[in-house]
């Protein structure tokens, strides 16, 4: 198949994060309500536009995300999160994904079902070939989320829902989640912990979110040892160390498992202007990981790629950076450029620093263990 898919649904950008920016307002704590909370839709909302404006959408192919069934749902998550989830959605203003920290409005269970079910849409185009690879402009994230719970504003696990559905749904035998956000994979990587026919593997700043969570050391039990691969990252770095991190151990782990299909939890905080988190990847920086994605999905799945739009909270940088990711998946160029290359293009993170490496050649050896 030809063709990039592309998810997107207005509702996306309906997403209500509150009045906070991780804490919701509190006069008690001086805690000010806040136009731009951190997870304000708005980030993803115009990453779509400037993907629209930049005539790049007229080369995608559209997908329509439709609503996950609750069956799509229970796949990955126990009844008592899913029915929480919709309770609290009935409420005046809605409720909160779990941590206390990741509210959503009225009827933001509806949101939530629609996020999960673009990322079943863009798999299931992918893996019946009516397009190459695929694009899911989601939104809430989910790779946060647990069988029994939500956090860190992720409600359903988009990915982990669409890799159950090509698994059980569409045949699929053995599927690769590839988690390049900078905060932990940790809702995926819990729930196939003791699978061997689901790789998890995430790049991230060591110690972000969840704190503590995605130590080298954290491997998968039982069946699974081996097959959940953690490579954790001093912060500071940037496109070196992670051109680094996928060239000599994300790309090796895929060839070793030979996917079936890959989903990417793509999400763009890594990057040079993030609020959450101390990283310094550039939109070029995002353009090779990616082009080595889609290079070694061609290597190993016939180019069966699906990215589903995790975190990524500067409106300024977002954009930009997946914009150049798109561009990649399409093979297309808008002409435009990342209208911040000159802000951030003198910062650094051009060099692999010893400390950076040490970091990402103490992953490599996991490769070994999978099959
Ligand atoms: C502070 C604090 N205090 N407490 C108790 C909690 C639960 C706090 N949450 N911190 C967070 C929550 C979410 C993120 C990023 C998520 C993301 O982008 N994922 O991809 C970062 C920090
Ligand atoms: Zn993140």
């Amino acid at each position: 198949a030809t063709g990039t898919g592309y998810v997107w649904d207005t509702q996306y950008g309906w997403v209500d994060t509150g009045t906070g920016g991780l804490s919701p307002a509190d006069a008690t704590k001086l805690l000010q309500p806040i136009a731009h909370p951190f997870a304000h839709p708005d980030t993803k909302r115009r990453l779509h536009e400037l993907i629209s404006a930049s005539g790049l959408l007229k080369h995608l192919e559209p997908i329509e995300a439709g609503l996950a069934s609750e069956e799509d749902i229970l796949r990955v998550h126990d009844r008592a999160h899913f029915d929480r989830i919709v309770a609290e959605s009935a409420w005046p203003k809605g409720g909160d994904a779990g941590d206390g920290h990741s509210p959503f409005g009225k009827g933001g269970h509806q949101i939530a079902m629609l996020a999960a079910g673009g990322a079943i849409a863009a798999a299931r185009a992918v893996v019946e070939g009516s397009v190459k690879n695929a694009y899911a402009l989601v939104n809430p994230p989910g790779h946060h989320a647990e069988r029994d719970r939500g956090m860190g504003f992720c409600i359903f696990n988009n990915a982990a829902i669409a890799a159950s559905y090509a698994r059980e749904v569409l045949g699929v035998q053995k599927v690769a989640i590839v988690d390049w956000d900078v905060h932990h994979g940790n809702g995926a990587e819990r729930i196939f912990w003791k699978r061997s026919d689901v790789l998890n593997v995430s790049v991230h700043q060591e110690n972000c979110f969840p704190a503590y969570s995605g130590p080298v050391t954290s491997r998968g039990e039982g069946e699974g040892f081996g097959y959940s691969v953690n490579i954790p990252l001093p912060p500071g770095g940037g496109n070196a160390v992670y051109e680094y991190a996928f060239r000599t151990v994300v790309i090796p782990a895929l060839r070793a498992f030979q996917p079936d299909l890959i989903i990417a939890a793509s999400g763009y905080d890594a990057s040079m202007m993030d609020p959450l988190a101390r990283m310094m990847v550039r939109s070029d920086g995002y353009e090779n990981i990616a082009q080595q994605m889609l290079d070694v999905a061609d290597e190993v799945c016939g180019g069966r790629l699906v990215l589903v739009q995790e975190g990524g909270y500067s409106p300024y940088y977002v954009p930009f950076c997946g914009l150049k990711v798109v561009e990649r998946m399409a093979g297309v160029s808008t002409g435009f450029d990342d209208a911040y290359f000159p802000i951030v293009s003198t910062k650094g993170g051009d060099v692999l620093l010893d400390h950076e490496k040490a970091a990402v050649d103490a992953a490599a050896p996991l490769v070994s263990d999978i099959r």
